[in-house]
């Protein structure tokens, strides 16, 4: 058998024999995009009863072969492969690792008389050492969220690569000139992941370590490095922000690889998201082009949780956490106002992980609207009707909105921000009027009020749990590159540290499943109907 296509492993599902694009089970589908980690996925809709099936590339697998299973768990372990200098570089040399917690004294000092090491130190992750992705044994794959390979949902061990320090180093630490730099736009903790990574860095031996400014903009010539050590980043991580800043756009890849080799750059850590990744992973192939022993090693920075097969990604949590008072203020607003309405506006450009989380989080919601779910705002089901009936029979009403929601009721401008990213409307606002207006027709009007709190969540530095996130993430993104992996990102998968290969965490944006018991909790605790 090939090699199987991102699209179909991992993350599909269901009987791709028996589905079609029109029908299942005898549900009638109608066609949109659905469906947590899953590409090409019809969604079944059907009053109380939404399913989600795989439209997956059907002849891909021959489920005939009595081998099937056996060759897709080696296709997988080929694609989770993570990239390492050896594979282009065979003769490259190991050192003993200067990383070793039984070392009393720093290593940071010269190492003339050879690296300190300790073989009796068992602190080492052995390279075969693997983390199970998918934990659940589905019986039948109408179990709710099932993810099937097959149609039977037969079990399919799926492993990738355990994080942590490796007993062998492939860059002597007094060589290397290791470099930092931040994109996108902010998240809570990006400081902390700096500084853990400037403090790992340091007790390896590296004294060479350099921030870039403002995201990839900062490989162009005029801005100057910014020189970190541990005394530098120490407090960094009390305040939000990034130490050095962030932003979207930027030279071309081939510009920044040659800044790179002009900076004498061989270990460069990249915290971003999807289009920050896509970038990282096209400097480690520009690098492996011109036969650079250059490390790149990504951390995901994605406030909107958009990054494939990760618990989550860091900032997350506190952005839920800040979102509750922005919940509380309007449920509040709402709740003293005669016919009140708050309307609450949370990040999410194409998922709407935090407005489900927060809506969770809170108990305050009535209805929560994701890109995911589909819904209409005026007619017999519309969310105006249900919004009528809540004012009837609790008095006021509170609804969160992730930012990508309904953008089809707005007008699109087909306006792009340096990255390339669409600029959305703003469908807070669109809904705050269309209350406004629904309910003056009615002739009994109702009091509404809007809630943005983006930029002061975006702002906030990160909570414990978060800040825990990326210390371990800064620690790993550290060991990974030390370990002469590069092409890399670091993440928590079933509450394991992992190293992925960056093409499987980016080929497209991870989204809130509507057949995932997480939205049926949400659903379950707002009481929202389908707005369809
Ligand atoms: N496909 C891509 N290839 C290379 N660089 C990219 C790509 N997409 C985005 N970038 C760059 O990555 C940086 C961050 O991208 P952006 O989409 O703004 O944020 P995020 O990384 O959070 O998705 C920007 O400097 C942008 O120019
Ligand atoms: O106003 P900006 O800086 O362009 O950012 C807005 C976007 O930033 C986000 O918070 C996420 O940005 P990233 O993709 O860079 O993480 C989105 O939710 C939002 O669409
Ligand atoms: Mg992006």
């Amino acid at each position: 058998m090939g090699s199987l296509s991102p699209a179909i492993i991992s993350n599909l599902i269901l009987p791709a024999k028996t589905v079609d694009r029109t029908s299942f089970n005898g549900i009638s589908a109608s066609v949109f995009p659905c469906a947590g980690d899953r590409p090409n996925v019809i969604q079944l809709s059907k009053r109380s009863s939404r399913r989600c099936v795989a439209h997956a590339e059907k002849s891909a697998i021959d489920f005939s072969d009595p081998e099937w299973k056996s060759k897709f768990e080696d296709d997988f372990e080929k694609r989770f492969n993570i990239p390492h200098m050896r594979d282009i570089f065979p003769d490259a040399v190991s050192y003993p690792s200067t990383f070793c917690l039984r070392m009393r004294t720093p290593v940071s000092e010269e190492f003339a008389k050879g690296y300190p090491s300790d073989e009796e130190w068992h602190g080492y992750i052995n390279k075969n050492d693997r983390v199970l992705l998918k934990v659940i044994r589905y019986s039948s794959p109408t179990s709710a969220g099932a993810e099937c390979i097959d149609p039977d949902c037969t079990w399919v061990e799926q492993w990738i690569h355990r994080a942590g320090p490796r007993e062998k180093i492939y860059f002597k630490p007094e060589d290397v000139k290791a470099a930092i730099i931040t994109c996108g736009g902010l998240c809570p903790g990006l400081n902390d992941v700096i500084r853990q990574i400037v403090i790992t860095l340091e007790i390896y031996g590296v004294k060479k370590i350099v921030g870039i400014p403002f995201g990839y903009r900062g490989f162009g010539k005029e801005l100057a490095e910014i020189p970190l050590s541990r005394k530098v980043v120490q407090n960094v991580h009390l305040s939000g922000g990034s130490l050095l800043g962030v932003s979207r756009g930027g030279p071309n890849v081939s510009e920044i690889v040659d800044s790179m080799q002009e900076r004498g750059i061989n270990m460069l850590f990249v915290l971003g998201g999807n289009g920050t990744h896509a970038g990282a992973n096209a400097i480690h192939n520009e690098l492996r082009k011109r036969g650079s022993k250059v490390a790149v090693v990504g951390v995901p920075k994605t406030i909107d949780n958009d990054i494939l097969l990760m618990d989550k990604t860091f900032g997350f949590d506190t952005a839920v956490e800040e979102a509750q008072r922005a919940i509380n203020s309007a449920y509040i607003e709402a709740h003293s106002a005669y016919r009140g309405v708050g309307v609450v506006k949370l990040m999410g450009r194409s998922s709407g992980f935090i407005a489900m989380q927060a809506a969770l989080a809170s108990g305050q919601i009535d209805i929560c609207l994701i890109p995911e779910v589909p819904f209409e705002l005026h007619g017999p089901h519309g969310v105006l009707k249900h919004l009528n009936y809540l004012l009837e029979t609790k008095g006021s009403a509170v609804i969160c909105v992730a930012e990508g929601a309904g953008q089809n009721f707005l007008e699109k401008t087909n306006a792009k921000d340096a990255s390339g990213n669409t600029i959305f409307g703003d469908i807070g606002v669109h809904i705050q009027q269309e209350i406004k207006k629904y309910f003056k027709e009615l002739g009994d009007p109702a009091d509404v009020k809007y809630i943005d709190p983006t930029y002061m969540i975006r702002a906030c530095r990160a909570n414990a749990s978060d800040g825990i996130l990326c210390t371990v993430l800064g620690q790993n993104a550290v060991h990974g590159a030390f370990a002469g992996y590069s092409g890399i990102t670091v993440g928590i998968c079933n509450t394991h540290y992992v190293y992925l290969p960056i093409p499987e965490v980016i080929s497209y944006p991870r989204t809130v499943d509507p057949n995932s018991r997480m939205w049926h909790r949400c659903l379950t605790s707002t009481g929202q109907p389908d707005f369809i």
